[in-house]
């Protein structure tokens, strides 16, 4: 409390020129020095977006960057191995809203467990720019642990007075959320949902469009009660596609004062977890790259089969994928959450895309029947 006390007040006082007017010149001069130093250390706020596999991250960092906002903002992406490249493509920089400055990609690894060290690198290397830098999105992947996150944020020294945890921003899929919390409940499946929702500041309860349609009654509010009852803290937002009060969002300084206690109690109790505890060890990942374009209406009837009609009988929660099409310049994406699925034309073909198929799913025996989607003629 006494450190935020002294940093806070100080700014304040040394703007009103009129308090320095009695001063001699050297000191004066000084007092401009150390405001200049106190201006260049205000640390840049990092917003953490996190949210299981699906809920809407890409979506709300998507959303943040077409926003009329005029902040400058640097976005760093972590995804598993080669899947990078796709969570790339599923992200359109800001036209006339955000100047993203800087993409940084931490591949190979969760960012929760094995690629802390390349966060810290990759955040100090930003805020030496920082005079051009508002602020830093931070998007994990689905299978992330806050936890450790908050750690680093927060308590690195290196980083201290360079980057500032502003908020942990959670995206809940109000479709899917019930069914994650009961897994949880029921055998300890799906730990990241709940500890992501434990240490949320802001819970964006996202997809309520598909709430809705399937149930007009008190689906929400149960919802929102289950949430509360694991974090009574947290803010929650319903949303469709993450179009939220930006306010509500960044620079909300939820670790300034008030919040610090409660952050303090959740990292206390997630140090004795072990890493079983904190992933899902049932949760595998695959990525197949194929060089040749495919026939749409195979990769429907293909991704039709696994997810509808479960026919190699696997419970797949989450795909993408970046498609080459058989005679269309078109870069399409295709995304899956359980069983609901979309294939989009998002913008034609650069020189620089690889144009390769790229499609993140659980099982190796996927890959066989992807390639049946091959287009004959195409190679
Ligand atoms: N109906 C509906 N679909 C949504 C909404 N928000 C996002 N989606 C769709 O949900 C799918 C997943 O969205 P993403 O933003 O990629 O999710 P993500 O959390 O980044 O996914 P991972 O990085 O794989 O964990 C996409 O097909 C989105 O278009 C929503 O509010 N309503």
């Amino acid at each position: 409390m006494e450190d935020d006390e002294d940093q806070e007040p100080p700014l304040a006082v040394e703007i009103n020129d009129t308090t320095t007017v009695d001063l001699n010149p050297s000191l004066q001069s000084l007092q401009s020095d150390q405001r200049l130093d106190i201006v260049e250390a205000s640390p840049v706020g990092v917003t953490v977006i996190t949210g299981y596999l699906g809920a809407g991250k890409s979506t709300l960092v998507n959303y943040v960057l077409n926003t009329q906002h005029g902040k400058r903002i640097a976005v760093i992406l972590n995804e598993f191995g080669e899947e990078i490249g796709v969570e790339r493509a599923m992200i359109n920089e800001g036209e006339g809203g955000a100047l993203v400055e800087e993409w940084v990609e931490l591949a190979n690894g969760c960012i929760c467990c094995t690629v802390k060290h390349s966060l810290v690198q990759a955040l100090e290397q930003l805020v030496q720019r920082k005079e051009r830098l508002d602020h830093i999105l931070l998007e994990t992947t689905g299978l992330a642990n806050p936890a450790p996150l908050a750690s680093i944020l927060w308590l690195d020294d290196q980083l201290e007075s360079a980057v500032k945890l502003d908020s942990i921003i959670t995206v809940a899929d109000a479709k899917n959320l019930r069914y994650q919390l009961q897994r949880h409940h029921d055998s300890s499946s799906f730990p990241e949902a709940f500890s992501q929702i434990a240490f949320a500041d802001v819970v964006i309860l996202n997809k309520v469009d598909l709430v809705s349609l399937e149930d007009s009654g008190s689906a929400l509010e149960d919802l929102e009660k289950e949430i509360h009852n694991i974090n009574s803290l947290a803010n929650i937002i319903r949303s469709v596609r993450c179009q939220v009060d930006l306010s509500k969002i960044l620079n909300c300084r939820a670790y300034d004062a008030s919040q610090v206690t409660h952050l303090e109690a959740l990292l206390e109790e997630n140090k004795s977890l072990s890493t079983r505890e904190l992933h899902d060890s049932g949760v595998r990942t695959l990525c197949i790259c194929e060089p040749c374009p495919v026939n749409l209406d195979k990769v429907r009837l293909w991704i039709e089969e696994i997810l509808w009609d479960k026919k190699y009988n696997m419970d797949v929660y989450r795909c993408k994928g970046v498609l080459s099409v058989l005679n269309s310049d078109q870069l399409h994406t295709l995304q899956a959450v359980r069983e609901i699925y979309e294939i989009t034309p998002t913008r034609k073909w650069r020189s620089k895309d690889n144009q390769t198929n790229k499609i993140s799913l659980n099982e190796e025996i996927l890959l066989n029947s992807f390639r049946a989607c091959i287009a004959t003629t195409a190679c």
